[in-house]
């Protein structure tokens, strides 16, 4: 028996868990496009088995329905999915970056014999579209799903079961709680992103030294300000009371660094660095796969050729596996660092001890 698996928006995410789900034994994916060339593109690319331009098509007869559409496309979707004929038992679920209207809308909605539970994959990127799919997005993320109750228990077991494919790790959620935190520790980075490049923006007119000189502090803290506009529009007009409250905290937080530089306050600033790094540094490594590995070394190197190739021999030669090099802001005649990543943490202590040991300057 075929399990037939509905994704109606292609995108980045809708992408990358077609990605996740096609091919394996058993599962069918089926891509909505609401584009007549998106849907030849979904199917070019390999992404789904097949793709319709017709939402009764994509929907009728599917176990399960994702829809990864922006936020502000979710309430209509699901209510034109309430209005069909849907299959006994079906699950439909969302990834919408919001949690509390979605699951508020499903719940006034009658949906006799389907179930909705809410979802939101903890893992994306400042890209959109089908070209940036990823069958490794998930891996090792979060994946927030927010059953509602009286959603049978083995309704959310056969979502988490499928789910198991993309290799992230379920937590369970309610909605609002959701919503607060993912204000604070994903909607507001991207605000706070948008506004600083703006303000650079607004400075580099006048002066483009500014944009020349940009370096690895800037490029660092406003990556996410590259992000897809209709969605972030979505995202943020949607969570608006929440961000409005955490905005008005932000404002505090700036409020006290300038108090602290108008008093000179050298001790607080200090402090201020102390506070963060210590939280920061507890925050757990173990995230996207795709994008961070999971046992970093930092190293010093000098920026000359044949390096990479160099420490990759001693560390194979010991059997010592290696996951990922990366020389991070490396300039001529300037010392450079290199990052070491290692899967297994037994693999990243004896890299640190045999480094060591061929004197380089080792941070873990
Ligand atoms: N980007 C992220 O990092 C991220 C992470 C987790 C969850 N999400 C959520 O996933 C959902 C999809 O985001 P994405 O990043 O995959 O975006 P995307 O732009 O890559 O994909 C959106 C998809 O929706 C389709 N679509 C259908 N109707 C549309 C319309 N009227 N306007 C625009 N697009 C329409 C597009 O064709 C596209 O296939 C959003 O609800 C978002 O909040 C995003
Ligand atoms: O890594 C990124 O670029 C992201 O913006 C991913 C990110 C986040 O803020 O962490 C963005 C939106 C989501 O809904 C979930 C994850």
């Amino acid at each position: 028996m075929t399990t037939k698996i509905a994704i109606f928006g292609v995108g980045l995410i809708g992408g990358s868990l077609a990605l996740c789900f096609k091919g394996r034994e058993g599962l069918n994916v089926v891509g909505h496009a609401h584009r007549p060339e998106s849907a030849a593109k979904y199917v070019s690319r390999g992404v789904v088995d097949s793709a319709t331009l017709s939402f009764e098509e994509a929907a009728l007869g599917a176990d399960f329905i994702f829809l990864c559409v922006p936020v502000g496309m979710l309430e209509e979707y699901l209510n034109r999915l309430s209005k069909l004929p849907l299959k006994k038992g079906c699950i439909i679920t969302d990834v919408g970056s919001t949690k509390a209207s979605i699951a508020a809308c499903a719940a006034s909605m009658d949906l006799p014999d389907v179930h909705f539970i809410g979802g939101h994959p903890m893992a994306g990127s400042e890209r959109s579209g089908v070209e940036a799919a990823s069958s490794l997005l998930f891996e090792n993320a979060f994946y927030v799903l927010t059953p509602p109750p009286g959603v049978p228990e083995e309704a959310y077991e056969s979502l988490k079961a499928l789910l198991v494919h993309t290799r992230a790790q379920i937590v369970r959620l309610d909605p609002q709680r959701h919503d607060e935190i993912v204000g604070a520790i994903s909607h507001l980075p991207h605000i706070i992103a948008v506004a600083l490049v703006n303000q650079v923006h607004e400075y580099d007119c006048t002066d483009s030294l500014y944009s020349t000189l940009a370096a690895g502090g800037f490029r660092d803290i406003t990556r996410i300000a590259s992000s897809e506009p209709v969605i972030w529009r979505d995202i943020l007009l949607n969570n608006r009371m929440v961000m409005l409250k955490l905005l008005k905290d932000w404002n505090a937080e700036v409020s006290s660094f300038v108090e602290l530089l108008e008093n000179a306050d050298g001790e607080g600033i200090e402090e201020a660095f102390k506070e963060a790094n210590g939280f920061r540094s507890k925050l757990p490594e173990r995230r996207k796969g795709m994008i961070t590995p999971l046992f970093d070394l930092h190293i010093d190197v000098p920026d000359h050729p044949g390096i990479i190739g160099r420490i990759a021999t001693e560390l194979g030669d010991q059997g010592i596996n290696l996951s990922n090099v990366q020389i991070i802001e490396s300039r001529e005649d300037v010392p450079g660092i290199m990052r070491l990543s290692f899967r297994q943490e037994g693999d990243m202590e004896r890299a640190k001890v045999l480094l060591q040991r061929h004197d380089y300057t080792v941070y873990v």
